[in-house]
């Protein structure tokens, strides 16, 4: 019989309430801050503070669940899913809005058990939109059921992605031109709202009809992927196979055929994985008849082979 986590989920909505009145007081506030990854990866003690409020709140009620939060794996936690009930936290997502004051910043809040999404809330702090789904019983918005665009034709589509705190070459040409050749097909628009996590709701409730990118991570996306598909919508990887919530990968989509579309036109650039593992080839036996048995062990240089089915 399938575990309720329903109570879990309550919980988990009542703490994100609290963690957002945090984000709200400090948005105004003088903040400090510091760089992660790359002059454009910024953290404060705000996203520190606010991860360390809902994990204590939490292993006070659940003192056996394990964590893969960002500020914690950012100090040295490791980053492996399990298959124990797994709290995925990203305290402040679009820290770069926060810091500037440009009012899209979410706190995303996953739970997974045997690596699978059991519920998702993505509560979009200014704009009080507090995001949720549990597995099997649908997508909500402020208790409103959210249903995506299911848009089939990709010349009509809204699509969201992000730039990312990557500042090479290779990740920036790559970028640039994903967004050249989805421009090219062509679709209506791109946006970027500068948080993952709410551009995938925006797919969830067809205010977008799809989002991609390459180098977000885990704790970005557990929450809205879960969304985004109770709201009848397709998550993949970006090559069109299979989603894997460590690849740093994904197509969020209003159908399988907008999916399609944009795998054919987006590449990825290489990313060291959340898990840590050698990256696997996005190849989804599947899809392609393939019987795949061994972990490519080297990253391919440059852009995977095309998916294309
Ligand atoms: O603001 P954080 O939690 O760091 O997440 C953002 C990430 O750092 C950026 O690389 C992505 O472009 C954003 O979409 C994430 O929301
Ligand atoms: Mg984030
Ligand atoms: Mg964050």
């Amino acid at each position: 019989v399938m575990a309720d986590w329903g109570k879990c989920l309550d919980f988990g909505v009542s703490i994100a309430r609290q963690a957002r009145t945090v984000v709200l007081d400090a948005f105004e506030a003088q903040k400090v801050v510091s760089l992660k990854t790359s002059p454009a990866d910024l953290v404060t003690e705000t996203d520190q503070g606010v991860e360390n409020l809902l994990i204590s709140a939490i292993k006070e009620k659940y003192p056996t669940h394990k964590f893969i939060g960002e500020e914690s794996v950012a100090a040295g936690a490791s980053p492996v899913l399990t298959d124990s009930p797994t709290w995925i936290i990203d305290p402040i997502d679009g820290t770069t809005n926060f810091v500037h004051r440009f009012p899209f910043v979410a706190i995303s809040i996953a739970f997974a058990v045997n690596k699978q999404t059991e519920f998702g809330i993505v509560y979009s702090c200014m704009e009080d939109k507090l995001y949720r789904a549990q597995r099997g019983k649908g997508a909500f918005c402020n208790d409103i059921p959210l249903r995506t665009s299911g848009l089939e034709d990709i010349t009509k589509a809204l699509v969201v992605t992000e730039i990312g705190t990557e500042r090479d070459d290779l990740s920036l040409s790559t970028l640039t031109s994903n967004i050249y050749r989805l421009l090219k097909i062509p679709i209506h628009g791109i946006r970027a709202v500068g948080t993952a996590a709410v551009d995938m709701c925006l797919v969830a409730s067809a205010g977008a009809d799809a989002y991609y990118h390459v180098g977000m991570h885990c704790w970005d996306i557990a929450a809205s992927a879960l969304i985004v598909s109770e709201a009848g919508g397709v998550v993949h990887d970006i090559s069109g196979g299979k989603f894997d919530l460590m690849s740093r990968r994904v197509i969020a989509a209003s159908s399988r055929t907008v999916a399609r579309g944009i795998a054919q036109v987006v590449e990825a650039f290489p990313c060291e994985r959340d898990d840590g593992l050698p990256d696997l080839l996005p190849l989804d036996p599947k899809v392609i008849g393939l019987n795949l048995t061994s972990r490519c062990s080297t990253l391919v240089q440059g852009t995977y082979p095309k998916l294309l089915w």
